[in-house]
């Protein structure tokens, strides 16, 4: 099939000298392509119209696409602002510490990100915390013989992002509820009436965001509750104290929001090439053997070197999150061209993950490029989780929640005397934005 192009749209146009890719439709623009398609429209502008084009994102407007490796050096460039995420998404991600620039998120992110490092993660005791949920839902899956497996680990990413808040186990299914309508946000058109998506959207953000007021009041109250909450409670408070609770609160949100599906479609994609390649699964069970048991903290992981090759490589062919927005706040040299003042700008992360100025053979799943290697993970080599100021916080945490779960599943399986089997095709119903992800109806069977 070809692209979700317009074939009505044929124009070359130039914007600020640049190159406009036709194919545009009215009011969405290029969304369909770059949701359903993103690599081919990519690889098809750079064919027709070079390193750097327009890419319209429809209600967002227009983003000036670079693909030359430059357009990396952005994510730490001092005259480039984060403020357009919160643009192109009010409701959801406005006051987050994503949306920041300079020493506002400085500030804000200074004051919760020990709580993120290995050392604030294993004296909260995460890994333990994390061992029995995921053991429970890999037996789960054992016990089925047969997963739908996207939705199962975004369930399970649920779970484990619900007990690191502490959120209470009688409370989940009410926070289930508001959490899938928050979600709605992402796409809600902008009619603002009872029962649109919109309304129920911005009452389950409000709900959500008491309930972290709530939180933040226990933790300093000393009241019985677990989680990095009260690790981020106390960090903050100990910071200059400039900062309100709203700013906390907001970023209580976006650790929900941020680690969710990112980490269940990496974990769903680790699944399916374990599923396609026996060689990979053969490995990892080795591994897992050798190790014994669940690894519970990040001095543990250095164990389980196969694991990681697989988290990182899984990563680099499947980046979830593909595209990252910046505007540019003074005129920027970026490769051949002089990028004017105040441009929309898109960092393609799916393509430099995957392009061939970076890596040797990058279509091929090759653990060797991991296992192999002697120098320490650089920038480049994790740039998945961008770079910069606003590099993930989330990394180490997902770096051990995916390496547990690894083990855990090939303990698991190889007990029972099973394996992974795809029992659909891989290639039709992938998304690329605004989170990337294998399609919802990819089935594995454990047989
Ligand atoms: C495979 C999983 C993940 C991927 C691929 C990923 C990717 C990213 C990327 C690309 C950014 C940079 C955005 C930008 O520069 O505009 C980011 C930021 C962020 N991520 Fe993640 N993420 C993942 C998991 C997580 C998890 C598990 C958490 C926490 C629970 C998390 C929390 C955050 C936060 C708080 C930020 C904003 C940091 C800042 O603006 O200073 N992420 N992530």
């Amino acid at each position: 099939m070809d692209m979700l192009l317009n074939p009505l749209n044929r124009w070359h146009r130039l914007r600020d000298d640049i190159p406009v890719m036709p194919g545009a439709f009215p009011l969405v623009g290029h969304l369909p392509a770059i949701v359903c398609d993103l690599p081919r429209l990519l690889r098809r502008a750079e064919r027709t119209l070079g390193s750097h084009f327009w890419l319209d994102f429809g209600p967002a407007g227009h983003l000036m696409t670079c693909l030359d490796p430059d357009a990396l050096a952005l994510l730490r460039h001092k005259e480039v602002s984060s403020a357009l995420i919160e643009e192109m998404a009010p409701d959801i991600l406005g006051g987050t510490l994503v949306t920041l620039d300079g020493s506002a998120h400085r500030q804000a992110r200074d004051g919760i990100k020990a709580a993120f490092l290995p050392r604030g993660l294993t004296e909260a005791g995460i890994g333990e915390l994390f061992e029995p949920i995921i053991r429970a839902q890999v037996r789960a899956w054992r016990d089925r013989g047969e997963v739908a497996i996207l939705p199962d680990t975004r369930n399970l990413m649920l779970k484990l992002t619900f007990s690191l808040m502490g959120i209470p186990a009688q409370d989940l299914s009410e926070w289930h509820r508001k959490y899938r309508q928050l979600l709605h946000l992402m796409v809600a058109p902008p009619i603002d009436l009872p029962g649109m998506p919109l309304r129920r959207g911005r009452a389950a953000r409000d709900w959500i965001d008491a309930q972290s007021r709530q939180f933040i009041r226990d933790a300093r109250a000393r009241a019985a509750r677990t989680g990095l909450i009260n690790d981020m409670v106390s960090a903050f408070d100990r910071s200059d104290g400039a900062l309100s609770d709203d700013v906390l609160v907001a970023n209580i949100r976006l650790l929900l929001l941020a680690g969710h599906e990112t980490s269940a479609s990496t974990m769903a994609w680790m699944v399916i090439e374990l599923a396609q390649q026996p060689e990979l699964w053969d490995a990892l069970v080795e591994e897992a053997q050798r190790v014994g048991a669940v690894p519970t903290g990040h001095e543990d992981l250095a164990q389980c070197p196969v694991a990681e090759a697989l988290f990182r490589e899984t990563l680099r062919m499947h980046p979830a999150s593909s595209l990252v927005p910046r505007r540019a706040m003074q005129e920027l040299q970026l490769g051949q061209r002089r990028i004017p003042a105040g441009t929309h700008l898109c960092i393609p992360l799916l393509h430099f993950s995957t392009s061939a100025l970076l890596h040797e053979a990058p279509d091929q799943f090759r653990l060797g490029r991991w296992l192999q290697r002697t120098e320490p993970i650089r920038p480049v080599d994790m740039l998945q989780f961008g770079a910069g100021p606003h590099v993930c916080m989330g990394y180490h945490l997902v770096w051990l929640e995916l390496v547990q779960f690894s083990i855990a599943l090939a303990l698991t399986m190889q007990e029972a005397g099973v394996r992974p089997r795809l029992m659909s095709g891989v290639d039709n119903g992938r998304r690329y934005y605004p989170t990337a992800h294998p399609s919802m109806t990819i089935r594995i069977g454990f047989s």
